[in-house]
């Protein structure tokens, strides 16, 4: 099966979009980044309902659109399976007819009841749309999308409207299928934990570029720089004003890095949750400002000498501090990230995509 490829360039008013992306015909890829940044833009773009500036869309040995030679396919020819967040139902049909909607030569009931099955729609087969919860309606344009036997699925938060419980079931029937078929993939979504669970490699997009693309793990452990940080949720972000001795410092403290910084030292560090501890010797000065009980840990809020807020993680089975408590958090240096200013503009490189 053939990967989709990218390379477009796209403006709407001051609003600039411009991204390489190579999404393999395994596994999902998902894209974020903070609101407003072009997720659901570049998936309209992809899906033939914006039309790129300049650049080309590629699937496999099919050209999408290519400026150059005058191509711009329908999106019905794209044969992608589309859900964005409006689910763009069909008010005047069933949930059972906007299910069957989408599919290559109205290919029978018997399909569409196994859509409904799966996605747990047997009970609303015959409703319209606005007798249907929030959820209900994102379920069906789940369903529609899948059951179109699409070649690519472009899917903007398909999970957002659920409950936990059947988020869960939903996260599990969407891998079976992604699975199954074998086909290029993209979820956006706003919600790390579905990034986790689902996506075998990550898009981070700021401001209309790509800022980061590789598998979700690798991505996640070392952001590149401080935006894309604080969209993968990295919480402790410590601004650098200085670095001597390979020791960086700032109004917070200062902290010895992993290497010297004598070729220059990063904009920002980030602290990883775990692994840092209260101890009674050398460490930067906090003050204990909040304890929360999570089950298996704990979530300490230190507050450091210029009032930023750290949280750590505390195994359950350590005594947790008292608030208001004085102390010092050795923070070991793996540790902590060095975060570079964001070079903006720059490519990702090829290897990324690989
Ligand atoms: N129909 C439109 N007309 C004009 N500007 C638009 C339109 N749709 C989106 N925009 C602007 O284009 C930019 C990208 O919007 P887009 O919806 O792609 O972002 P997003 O990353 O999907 O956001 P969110 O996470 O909030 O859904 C934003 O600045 C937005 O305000």
């Amino acid at each position: 099966m053939p990967c989709l490829d990218a390379d477009l360039e796209f403006r709407r008013a001051a609003f600039r979009l411009a991204a390489r992306i190579r999404v393999p015909e395994t596994g999902i890829t998902a894209l974020v980044g903070p609101s407003g940044c072009g997720k659901t833009t570049l998936l309209r773009l992809l899906a033939g309902l914006e039309r790129p500036m300049s650049g080309c869309i590629r699937h496999g040995e099919r050209v999408w659109f290519d400026q150059g030679q005058r191509i711009d396919l329908p999106p019905r020819h794209r044969r992608a399976g589309l859900m964005f967040q409006d689910y763009a139902l069909f008010p005047h049909l069933s949930v059972a007819r906007n299910v069957a909607y989408g599919q290559p030569h109205g290919d029978g009931e018997g399909e569409v009841r196994v859509w409904l099955d799966r996605l747990q729609l047997q009970t609303f087969a015959e409703r319209r749309p606005h007798a249907l919860s929030g959820g209900q309606k994102q379920r069906v344009a789940l369903a529609r999308a899948l059951a179109s036997r699409p070649e690519v699925l472009l899917l903007d938060e398909p999970f957002s409207a659920v409950d936990l419980g059947l988020r869960q079931s939903l996260r599990l029937l969407f891998q079976e299928v992604v699975a199954e078929r074998a086909l290029p993939t993209v979820l956006v979504t706003h919600d790390l934990d579905d990034v986790r669970h689902l996506a075998d490699r990550v898009g981070v997009l700021i401001a209309g570029e790509l800022r980061q693309f590789g598998p979700t793990s690798e991505v996640f452990s070392h952001p590149l720089d401080v935006e894309v940080a604080q969209v993968l949720g990295w919480d402790n972000r410590l601004p650098v004003s200085g670095c001597e001795g390979g020791w960086a410092r700032g109004d917070w403290g200062r902290l010895r890095l992993n290497g010297s910084c004598s070729s220059g030292f990063p904009e920002h560090i980030a602290i990883r949750p775990h692994g840092p501890s209260l101890t009674d010797g050398t460490g930067l000065s906090v003050e204990i400002a909040r304890v929360t009980d999570m089950g298996g840990y704990r979530v300490l809020l230190c507050r450091l000498p210029d009032r930023t807020a750290l949280r750590i993680h505390l195994p359950s089975d350590q005594h947790p501090p008292a608030l208001g408590v004085q102390t010092r958090l050795r923070v070991p240096d793996d540790c902590i990230v060095p975060l570079p200013a964001p070079a903006l503009g720059a490519a990702i490189p090829a290897s990324a995509f690989t």
